[in-house]
């Protein structure tokens, strides 16, 4: 068993469920985007939250969103942990914080040296920072789209809470970006696929196998 926390997202079926807990999952995520091809229904996600093991943290990921959709995934998904994936500013995670009682995790683009101080913005709001590649701005998302960052911008630094590293990993290089940037937690989605929005139980099983 691997000791790097992963955490698969961007489930949608409950055999995605089944291959993720039986990979070792330590989260599953659930995407609430309309624009994303891993976009589940609010009825669909707690169906899905349903089967997840106890022990697996079940995360809401939204962007952008507001209280009324916060509302109504918190009121039907039991869920463990907000990530908030979008322009969120560091008072919103705050009062998102508040609000659910949930741990929230605030993802952060990073692209080049200059991304890294705003990380420190969100370490004494958000419970974890997710380090994801900066969308560029003919994305029509702002994650989820199987690129990477430069892992060496943040090779030995450390941050007080913890962090995950997301953007672009897959079974081929999950391994190596752990080594250089010394993340004992990472996020994949596209890398985990057959297509877009379609996990692929053989790829989820190779990246267990890659990080044992
Ligand atoms: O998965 C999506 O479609 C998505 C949509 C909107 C915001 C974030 C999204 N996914 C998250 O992005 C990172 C990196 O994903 P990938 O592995 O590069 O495909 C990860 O945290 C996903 O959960």
């Amino acid at each position: 068993m691997t000791s790097t926390r992963i955490k698969f997202c961007g489930l949608s079926r409950p055999e995605d469920v089944a291959a993720a807990a039986k990979a070792g999952a330590a989260y599953v995520g659930f995407v609430f985007f309309p624009k994303s091809p891993r976009n589940v229904s609010i009825e669909t996600a707690a169906e899905l939250a349903a089967e997840v093991p106890v022990g697996i943290c079940k995360v809401a990921l939204t962007v952008n969103a507001d209280n009324e959709l916060l509302d109504r995934i918190t009121d039907t998904v039991p869920l463990d942990m907000l990530q908030l994936h979008g322009k969120e500013t560091p008072e919103r995670v705050a009062e998102v914080k508040a609000r659910y009682g949930l741990p929230v995790m605030k993802a952060v683009g990073i692209a080049t040296e200059d991304d890294l101080p705003t990380l420190e913005t969100y370490v004494s709001v958000a419970d974890q920072i997710l380090l994801d590649a900066k969308p560029s701005p003919d994305d029509d998302r702002p994650g989820g789209n199987g690129v990477a960052f430069d892992w060496t911008l943040i090779a030995n630094r450390r941050w007080p809470v913890p962090w995950m590293l997301a953007g672009g990993l897959t079974p081929d290089n999950v391994a190596e970006a752990v080594r250089l940037t010394g993340a004992r937690q990472v996020d994949l989605s596209s890398g985990i696929e057959s297509a877009p929005g379609v996990k692929d139980p053989a790829k989820i099983a190779a990246l267990a196998k890659a990080l044992a």
